[in-house]
C-alpha cells in the first residue's frame, strides 16, 4: 500500500543544503499538507508514494527557496529614483523626501506586490521586511501566498504610520497580534538604524523583545561616517552602545556591519547574534566591504540580503548569490573564500537560522515547510553540469527559475506567476511611476530628467 501525497517533484539534482555539500542526482521530493514528506531516488519514490500531481524536472536542480534576510519591499516603487549617491544624500535629499511625500497603504500595497512578484520569480520563497505600514506588508504577502517576515519598524520621526516611538512600537505589536494565526507571516523588532533611535526607545523595545523571544532587524555599522559620527557625538561606536543597551544576543540580526574591528568581530561570535550581508547595496553606495570570511570563520551565523531595490537595484537573490561569492574573495584575497556551496547556506538556512524559522524553512528536511525552488539547467549558460550548486551561483541567472512552492503551493510554474495579476502589477507600477516624475519634475525641476 503506498502512501497518499499530495505532490511529488521528480528533479534531476535535488540540493537539500543540510548537509552542505549533498546533492542527491535524479531524487524526488515529496510533498503532503504543504510539508516536506520525504526526499528519495526516483524509483523509490514512486514505489512508495502515491500522488494527487507528478512534476517532471529531470534537467532541473531542486532546492530551498531562497531566503531574502533584508530588504525593504515597497521600495520597488523607488528603484532608479535616486542612483549614484552614498548613503546620507540618498536618505537626507532624495529618498526620505519622496517617502514623506507618497508613502502611504497604497503605495505600500502596490510597490510590495511587485516586489513579491520579482522575488518569486527569481526563486526567493521568504523575505525579511522593514518598511511603514507593516500591517499592508503582511497582508499583501499572505494574500500572494508568500512568505514574509515583518518588521515592526521603530524609527523617531514621524511618518504616516505612527508620530512617535510608544506608537510605532504599540501599533507593531497590535499587527503582530493580527496576524498571529497566519502560517506564512512571522514579525521581528524593526528598529531603523543607531542614528534614528534613541537609547530609551532602544531599551523599551530591548523589554518586548526579551518578553516575546521575537529578533531584532537593524541596520548596523553601515558606513564608516556612521560609525565616525556616533564617536563623535555619542562617544562610542554603535555596536558597543548595542552592547551597553543589551541588544547583542542571538536576537540580533545585524544588516551591513562594513566596519569591523577584530574586538567587534569577537563580541558579535560570543553575543551569538547574526549578520545581513547586503553586497549589492553596499556596492553601490560605496559603503564598504563587510568581512564575510572573518565571520564565517569566528564562526558567526551570516543571512544574505538585497536591501531594497532603490539601493541595490534589483531583488535578485541568485545575483547577490553570485556577488556575494566574488566579493568575499576578493576582500578575503583568498579564492577559497565563500565557496558556492556556503553561500547558497547563507542565502537560505543562514537567512533562516537569524529569523529564528530555521526549524520550518531554510533547507529540503522532512516535517519543514516545501519552500522550494526549481532552476532548470539545460541553458547554455550553466552547461554542462558538473555541479549544480557551482552553476547556481557562478553561471546561473533567476530568467532560469522555472517553478517555486511556498508551503506546498506553486506560486510560479513555468516561469509564470500563478496567482499574481502580472499586468495588474505592470499598470499599477505605472501609474506610480508617472506620479512620482510629475511630483519630482515640481518639486525639484533640477533634478528632473525631462528638461
Ligand atoms: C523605518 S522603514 C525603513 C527605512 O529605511 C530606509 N532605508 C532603505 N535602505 C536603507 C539603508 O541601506 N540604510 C538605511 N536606511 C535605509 C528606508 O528608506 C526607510 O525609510
Ligand atoms: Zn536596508
Amino acid at each position: 500500500m503506498r502512501e497518499a501525497v499530495d505532490l511529488l517533484i521528480e528533479a534531476g539534482w535535488v540540493v537539500p543544503v543540510e548537509p552542505e555539500g549533498w546533492i542527491l542526482t535524479e531524487h524526488t521530493v515529496a510533498v503532503r499538507d504543504g510539508r516536506i514528506e520525504g526526499i528519495l531516488p526516483w524509483a523509490e519514490a514512486r514505489e512508495q508514494y502515491q500522488a494527487e500531481e507528478v512534476v517532471q524536472l529531470p534537467n532541473h536542480m531542486v532546492t530551498a527557496g531562497l531566503v531574502n534576510a533584508h530588504t525593504h519591499s515597497a521600495m520597488s516603487l523607488l528603484r532608479g529614483f535616486a542612483d549614484d549617491l552614498p548613503l546620507m544624500t540618498w536618505l537626507n535629499e532624495h529618498i526620505w523626501p519622496a517617502e514623506g511625500a507618497f508613502v502611504g497603504p497604497d503605495f505600500v500595497r502596490d510597490g510590495t506586490e511587485l516586489a513579491i512578484a520579482e522575488m518569486l520569480r527569481g526563486g526567493t520563497t521568504c523575505f525579511n521586511d522593514m518598511y511603514f505600514f507593516p500591517d499592508v506588508v503582511a497582508r499583501t504577502a499572505s494574500r500572494a501566498g508568500m512568505r514574509a517576515s515583518v518588521g515592526m519598524i521603530l524609527i523617531e520621526f514621524p511618518s504616516a504610520w505612527a508620530e512617535k516611538p510608544e506608537e510605532y512600537l504599540s501599533k507593531g505589536l497590535q499587527v503582530r497580534d493580527d496576524f498571529k494565526a497566519d502560517p506564512l507571516i512571522s514579525f521581528v523588532f524593526a528598529p531603523h538604524a543607531p542614528y534614528t533611535v534613541s537609547d530609551a526607545s532602544l531599551e523599551r523595545m530591548r523589554g518586548y523583545a526579551d518578553e516575546l523571544d521575537t529578533p531584532i532587524h537593524m541596520h548596523l555599522h553601515e558606513t564608516a561616517q556612521e560609525v565616525e559620527d556616533a564617536v563623535r557625538e555619542q562617544g562610542e561606536r554603535p555596536i558597543a552602545r548595542m552592547a551597553r543597551l543589551g541588544l547583542l544576543s542571538p536576537s540580533m540580526m545585524a544588516v551591513h556591519m562594513t566596519q569591523l574591528s577584530d574586538e567587534e568581530i569577537r563580541l558579535i561570535s560570543e553575543c551569538g547574534a547574526s549578520v545581513l550581508h547586503c553586497p549589492e547595496s553596499n556596492l553601490k553606495l560605496a559603503s564598504g566591504f563587510c568581512p564575510v570570511a572573518r565571520l564565517q570563520e569566528a564562526g558567526v551565523n551570516l543571512g544574505l540580503g538585497t536591501d531594497g531595490a532603490a539601493s541595490n537595484n534589483d531583488l535578485d537573490m541568485i545575483g547577490e548569490m553570485r556577488t556575494a561569492a566574488l566579493l568575499a574573495k576578493t576582500v578575503a584575497g583568498d579564492a577559497s573564500a565563500l565557496p558556492a556551496g556556503r553561500v547558497l547556506t547563507m542565502a537560505t538556512l543562514g537567512g533562516a537560522q537569524a529569523l529564528g524559522l530555521d526549524h520550518a524553512i531554510g533547507s529540503l528536511k522532512k516535517g519543514k515547510w516545501a519552500d522550494i525552488m526549481a532552476v532548470d539547467m539545460q541553458h547554455f549558460a550553466t552547461q554542462p553540469v558538473y555541479n549544480p550548486v557551482s552553476q547556481l551561483v557562478y553561471a546561473a541567472s533567476r530568467d532560469q527559475v522555472s517553478d517555486v512552492w511556498v508551503a506546498g503551493r506553486r506560486l510560479l510554474q513555468n516561469g509564470r506567476l500563478t496567482e499574481m495579476d502580472e499586468s495588474a502589477i505592470q499598470r499599477k507600477t505605472r501609474d506610480w511611476a508617472a506620479r512620482i516624475s510629475r511630483h519630482r519634475d515640481q518639486a525639484m525641476p533640477e533634478q528632473s530628467h525631462n528638461d
